[in-house]
């Protein structure tokens, strides 16, 4: 983990250098001015067991250059949230600001899930509202008497451009290396309808190259490093960092076995190879895992998966299915069947994480699936059901295409 001063007050603005990277930012201004307003930040939960290089990604994002303002928030408790803080990279300039965002203790997957959110929200809002005073500083009279603007229209034209220069445009949330990640994604996995000013982006999992067969075979051998078995299954992305101290180019039939046993825990993430985390940021950030749009996406990559069944896979601990259904299935049986496999557990099986697009009767659209430990989502977007579970050994590929084609239009 990162090393602060407990003692130092947090700075809590920095003046953007206008100077620096001009092209860039304006670039970049113009593409948040078309998506700032009403779009919430996405936020990307960085998960990875101790020493997998969470921090190293981090200080890799911020000091990139991106022309993005992004804001890290660092969950040092692991599930109990207390005051955290939060690192801003102001964009142009690399400029590092911290900020505290306080939380009330407790759990975060009970007391403290609101208040998690809230102080997202209100880190947004705070760009916006210290941005404001200082535009308000600048005012100068004598603009007035100049130029046909009543006060207050230059007030709100300005206030207006200045949100969308200083508007977050990503937040980080870095989690301990021994946190499970499903209880922070349903916290920020939010109903559209709530129109929340943050939303789940991606889940990131940072898997270190050279312990990590380790640490899968100790859990499969006595349970252990329950952690990094979790943090597999739950990501959108994994990075398979520290390469360089597996093979020297980064490549091999050691890496290539360990991306192997990665996918036969949790076939739909997205592997990337990396040395001190140095990724391709365009893979990493807006992902949009959770969002409807992207479900020609997910469509995608379950055919891709869809090959893979359970006589494919090796004796893992946790693994993924990936099912298919041509025929139309209806939606009030596919709600009763989920009932049924996650809550009544009436199959005995433990499942973890579900993507899927369903074929529903009477609708020219696709319906997208999405499951996280307790929290369930259905969305429509636009056509037969594939879906993939990822789950502990009991899942049982026969028994769960069985109870899913009950579900199937004129099934009884
Ligand atoms: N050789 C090598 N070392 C790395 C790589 N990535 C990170 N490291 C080193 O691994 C150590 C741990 O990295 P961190 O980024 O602190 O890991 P972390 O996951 O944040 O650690 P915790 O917060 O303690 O869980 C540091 O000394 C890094 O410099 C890599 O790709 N190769």
């Amino acid at each position: 983990m990162m090393e602060y001063d407990d003692d130092e007050e947090p700075p809590l603005a920095v003046e953007i250098n206008d100077t620096v990277g001009r092209n860039q930012s304006q670039t970049s201004d113009d593409q948040r001015r078309k998506v700032v307003e009403g779009s919430p930040v996405g936020v990307t939960v960085i998960t990875g067991y101790l020493g997998a290089g969470k921090s190293t990604l981090v200080n890799y994002i911020l000091h990139t250059e991106h022309g993005k303002r992004i804001a890290v928030i660092l969950n040092e408790f692991g599930e109990e949230i207390g005051v955290e803080r939060a690192m801003i990279n102001e964009g142009e300039g690399d400029a590092l600001v911290e900020e505290w965002v306080e939380l009330d203790n407790g759990c975060v997957c009970c007391t403290v899930k609101h208040s998690l959110v809230q102080a997202l929200e209100q880190l947004v809002q705070r760009k916006e509202r210290l941005s404001f005073l200082s535009l308000m500083m600048k005012y100068d009279d004598e603009i007035e008497k100049q130029a046909n603007y009543t006060r207050k229209d230059l007030v709100e034209t300005e206030e207006r451009e200045e949100k969308v220069k200083a508007r977050l445009d990503h937040i980080l949330l870095e989690t301990t290396g021994l946190a499970n990640p499903a209880p922070l994604a349903s916290v920020l996995w939010l109903d559209d309808q709530l129109e929340s000013e943050v939303k789940l982006d991606s889940i990131i999992t940072v898997a270190d190259a050279k312990n990590l067969r380790y640490q899968l075979q100790r859990h499969q051998d006595s349970s252990s490093f329950p952690e990094a078995f979790s943090q597999i299954a739950f990501a959108d992305v994994v990075i398979l960092n520290k390469v360089d101290l597996v093979s020297p180019d980064g490549s091999g039939s050691v890496i290539d076995e360990l991306e192997e046993e990665i996918h036969n825990i949790n076939s739909l993430a997205n592997i990337i190879r990396s040395v001190r985390c140095q990724v391709d940021l365009s893979k990493i950030l807006n992902c949009g895992a959770y969002d409807a749009s992207k479900a020609n996406h997910l469509d995608a990559l379950l055919e891709e998966n869809n090959s893979l069944t359970t006589k494919d896979l090796h004796d893992s601990a946790v693994r993924t299915l990936c099912i298919c259904e041509p025929r139309p299935v209806n939606l009030d049986k596919v709600r009763l069947w989920l009932e049924e496999i996650l809550w009544d557990k009436k199959y005995n099986m433990e499942v973890y994480r579900c993507k899927g697009v369903l074929n529903i009767l009477d609708s020219d659209q696709l319906h997208t699936l999405q499951v996280v430990v307790s929290a369930v989502k259905g969305k429509r977007t636009d056509l037969c059901s594939c879906w993939s579970v990822t789950g502990c050994q009991s899942l049982n590929e026969e028994i769960l295409l069985d109870s899913f084609r009950t579900c199937i239009v004129g099934a009884c």
